[in-house]
């Protein structure tokens, strides 16, 4: 199931609902079948509103929440059945198979919902098929087939429904990490992969390097041939840093005419390397333009993890420093030492 807020909020509100509804079932159907007689089956249904009432609380509170939706909707769908087979309960009873793959793909996603619908569906209606032969039934087999079909029905719109929810969730969530204008990762991606390169680099002690880099007179560029080829440059300059390298490495725009590139696994001095390889790439690469090329270059600041500080904040703030020192030196350069990121200044002083 996708881990997004958005995704998370649906899944909440859905949840509650079905678990107020059936909370509000068990304790009707708990206390209508008590007082005809149907005891145990009375008590199980009332158990259940307990228990539902139970989940809403664990719901907000466990780390386990799969592990306990399946141990609450297992035995769910258990009673559910036996309560069918017994004769005491109304055969209207039956309707609520419908129901198994409503709540399983709602509330355990679209796997988790495929197998429960997959294994209490048919069995909702064996135990359909025993109750009409039991009782003498002369059109089983349309009796059957209608129960078949409908719930056959709703069990490939809740697929269909949750499949598709699925995949616009993923979709969005690609979009709000990616940078409309280049195709690269922007702040949000890069935040949340560093993240994770980061845990992985310290256990394992790898190296993790950063490159800041930034185009140089970028506002004579929009301001002499105009914001489309500015933004053509930009394009430019993002197609060179996605070429193939390392599966590993992100390349990034921050904004404007900022980049960024995260490298796991590479020490400062591949990193510096590689970012002054870019610009030699791209000094050799001008943007073409209708009837002239248009050469621009960048400046680099490079950082390292450790060394620069052990944090996103720490290693950009490093490599913007470092960025601006070649700017100040003259531009088209890459530059790897210099002011560290204030924590870290401390710590060395
Ligand atoms: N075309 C285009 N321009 C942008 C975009 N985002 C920011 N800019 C422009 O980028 C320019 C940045 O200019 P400055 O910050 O002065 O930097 P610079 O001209 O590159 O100068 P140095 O960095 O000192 O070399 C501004 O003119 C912004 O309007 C964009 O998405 N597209």
């Amino acid at each position: 199931m996708e881990h997004t807020e958005t995704g998370q909020q649906h899944f909440r509100s859905v949840r509650r609902a079905l678990l107020v509804l059936i909370f509000f079932c068990g304790l009707y159907f708990g206390l209508s079948n008590t007082a005809h007689g149907a005891r145990l089956l009375g008590a199980l249904e009332l158990f259940y509103a307990g228990f539902a009432l139970l989940m809403l609380w664990i719901a907000e509170r466990t780390r386990y929440l799969r592990a306990w939706l399946l141990a609450f909707l297992i035995p769910f769908f258990m009673i559910m059945i036996l309560a069918m087979t017994l004769p005491s309960s109304s055969r209207t009873i039956f309707a609520w198979i419908q129901a198994v793959p409503i709540i399983s793909y709602m509330l355990l996603g679209l796997k988790a919902g495929f197998w429960m619908t997959l294994g209490f569906v048919p069995l909702g209606v064996l135990a359909f098929k025993y109750r009409l032969l039991m009782e003498g039934e002369p059109r089983v087999f349309i009796a059957l087939t209608n129960l078949a079909v409908s719930s056959l029905a709703i069990a490939i719109l809740a697929h269909v429904y949750e499949r598709s929810r699925t995949e616009n969730e993923k979709r969005l969530s690609e979009q709000a990490r990616t940078d409309p204008l280049t195709g690269l990762a922007n702040r949000f991606k890069l935040r949340e992969v560093f993240e994770r390169e980061t845990a992985h680099a310290m256990r394992n002690g790898s190296p993790l390097s950063l490159i800041m880099l930034d185009i140089d007179h970028f506002k004579r560029i929009n301001d002499t041939f105009g914001h489309d080829i500015g933004d053509q440059a930009l394009c430019h300059l993002a197609a060179l840093l996605a070429e193939p390298r390392r599966e590993v490495d992100l390349p990034c725009r921050l904004g404007g005419e900022e980049f960024a590139i995260l490298l796991p696994g590479a020490s400062l001095v591949a990193a510096t390397e590689l970012a002054d390889k870019l610009r030699e790439q791209l000094q050799d690469r001008p943007l073409p333009l209708a009837d002239q090329d248009l050469g621009f270059s960048f400046s680099a600041g490079v950082a390292t993890l450790g060394d620069d500080g052990d944090d996103l904040d720490a290693l950009l703030q490093s490599a913007d420093w470092r960025m601006y020192q070649a700017k100040h030196q003259g531009r088209n350069q890459v530059v790897a030492s210099g002011r560290q990121a204030p924590e870290m200044e401390s710590m060395d002083g």
